[in-house]
């Protein structure tokens, strides 16, 4: 199975000339014999660009691949724009899989005998459906016998093992381009490969998505600017979860939401707040906000709230992050080059041995362009991906929930500037950054780190006198043998450097024997011979 698949990647590879990314003298002779053998396999879309070739050839390999283009299209960092804006293009439009077939698996999931024993109506045909999974709507039984509109999102069956046959084929191809593409070390395929991995697995475990979206349902209870729908934890399994339906219009029907009078601009500028809310908040922002994925509420248009499904991928953001975001973002916006480069040094982001200079002069060079701008039209991820692709050279390793904020952050920004081309971003994140920022400092910042500690210092309270008791005991001791140690250490050194003295005195009196011999003074040079093998000794015995 797996050397069939991987003659048909290959074949479609060739069959889309994509053999051409790799110049010929960097193909060692075995792998164009390899080529050459291949002659039945040509490219059949000579005329075509490079780029619509690998999006075609990725889109013929299935859906594995279709998502792992959609994922490299985001990697603008690594690929040249017209590589990128191909690979956008991609679209996993999937055929349904055999809704009989959906209704079985819910059944076993949910160890039913009949779907009808829970769910008053099914519909077999299919709401929409994807590369990893299908959606149905139904009518669920409640507790107190009410009805409710649900939809079923089931996982295809059979698509792990497919995707886990895909991605050891994967890797094999990462290891190629790793060595044989010229830019195959810039471009760090296996750990793109490792990324996509995760990405992908974490996709197919739907209790993973049933308690991001729980969790983002909590931290926006009340809210009037998103809503997330009611997941029914009782009757979601890894490969089914069922969910309150919403009857949302898509937030890329522009013309929908103009025509039933939507504030635009509140829509907008909420959208930007409901991100920045997420990341400073809560730590924790839903990571999958393309189109398809957010819907605006019926209700109240000039007071609109966003629903957001599918919370399958989410960043979570630690402290260390918040400080990273929010500091650079207010040194970029004041244009100080010189603290952005300052705090990636002095925060470790960058080696300690960095040039300051030199890091503040590439951050400016690509970054002085943008704010040719007005403030309001610069975009924040834009910033951040050239932030990250600059420090990347300075050799600082870019966590990737950072990289998920930052592809974020454009589909956000993206989304603000269609739904409101005046949306002035600067003014709209502002608040949240000074915020953030005015906690970090004085007062409230000491009370919240006391707050924060406190269930610490309440549970390691009743230990104390013991730790106190032990500390007075065995300090003086630790000490004593610290020293001690350190004494050891010292001599260590000094018998080293003495060695190496006698070590060279051997050599040289050697070397001056075997001199004084060739010029044929056998008695001196056996007096140096003997001086020799004192000192070798003195080396050897200390
Ligand atoms: N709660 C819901 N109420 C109504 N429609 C829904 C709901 N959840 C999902 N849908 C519909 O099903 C579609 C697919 O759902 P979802 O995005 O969760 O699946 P997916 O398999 O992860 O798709 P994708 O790969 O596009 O992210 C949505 O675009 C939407 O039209």
């Amino acid at each position: 199975m797996r050397i069939s698949r991987f003659y048909q990647i290959q074949k479609t590879l060739l069959q889309f000339g994509l053999d051409e990314l790799i110049p010929a003298q960097w193909q060692p002779w075995y792998a164009r014999l390899a080529r050459r053998s291949l002659f039945w396999l040509r490219n059949q879309h000579p005329q075509q660009p490079v780029g619509v070739r690998l999006r075609l050839a990725l889109q013929s390999l299935g859906p594995v691949w279709v998502k792992f283009g959609q994922m490299l299209s985001t990697r603008r960092d690594l690929f040249p724009p017209h590589l990128a804006d191909e690979l956008a293009k991609l679209q996993d439009k999937v055929p349904p899989f055999d809704g009989a077939r959906a209704q079985h698996l819910i059944e076993q999931a949910l160890e039913l005998n009949d779907i009808a024993e829970l769910f008053s109506e099914f519909n077999q045909t299919p709401l929409a459906s994807a590369s990893i999974a299908q959606v149905h709507t139904a009518r669920l039984r409640q507790h107190d016998g009410s009805l409710a509109d649900v939809v079923i999102k089931v996982i295809r069956p059979d698509i792990k093992q497919q995707i886990l046959a895909d991605l050891a084929l994967m890797d094999t191809l990462a290891d190629a381009a790793a060595r044989f593409l010229p830019d195959g070390k810039r471009l760090r395929p296996r750990e793109v490969v490792s990324e996509y991995r995760k990405t992908i697995l974490d996709e197919l475990d739907l209790q993973r998505e049933a308690a991001n979206a729980i969790q983002l349902r909590r931290n926006f209870d009340g809210s009037d600017s998103l809503y997330i729908p009611f997941v029914y934890s009782d009757y979601s399994r890894t490969n089914v979860m069922v969910m309150e339906r919403i009857y949302g219009i898509p937030v890329s029907d522009i013309a929908a939401l103009e025509a039933q009078g939507t504030d635009m601009e509140l829509l907008a500028k909420r959208g930007v707040e409901v991100f920045f809310t997420q990341v400073f908040r809560d730590s924790f922002f839903h990571a999958d906000m393309h189109p398809g994925n957010i819907f605006v509420a019926r209700e109240h248009p000039a007071n609109p709230k966003y629903i957001g499904i599918d919370c399958g991928i989410v960043g979570t953001l630690n402290a260390e992050d918040k400080r990273y975001l929010a500091e650079n973002f207010v040194a970029f916006f004041n244009r100080d080059y010189k603290k952005v480069a300052q705090l990636h040094v002095d925060s470790g982001w960058v080696p300690a041995h960095t040039k300051v200079e030199e890091f503040e002069s590439a951050i400016r060079t690509v970054c002085e362009p943008i704010f040719q701008k007005p403030l309001a039209e610069i975009s924040f991820g834009h910033v951040l991906l050239n932030l990250f692709n600059t420090a990347r050279r300075f050799d600082m390793q870019v966590q990737p929930q950072l990289v998920l904020l930052q592809k974020t952050l454009l589909y956000i920004e993206g989304l603000g500037r269609q739904l409101y081309p005046q949306l002035d971003l600067w003014k709209t994140a502002k608040p949240f950054l000074e915020n953030w920022v005015k906690q970090q400092v004085g007062l409230p910042a000491v009370w919240r780190q006391v707050k924060e500690n406190l269930p610490f210092w309440a549970e390691k309270l009743p230990q104390m006198p013991n730790l106190l008791h032990q500390y007075l005991e065995q300090g003086p001791k630790q000490q004593r043998q610290l020293l001690s140690q350190l004494q050891q250490l010292a001599q260590q050194q000094q018998q080293a450097k003495a060695q190496i003295v006698a070590a060279t005195f051997a050599a040289a009196s050697l070397i001056s024997a075997s001199i004084v011999f060739s010029f044929g003074s056998p008695w001196p040079a056996a007096a140096l011979l003997g001086l020799s093998v004192v000192f070798a000794a003195k080396a050897l015995l200390r």
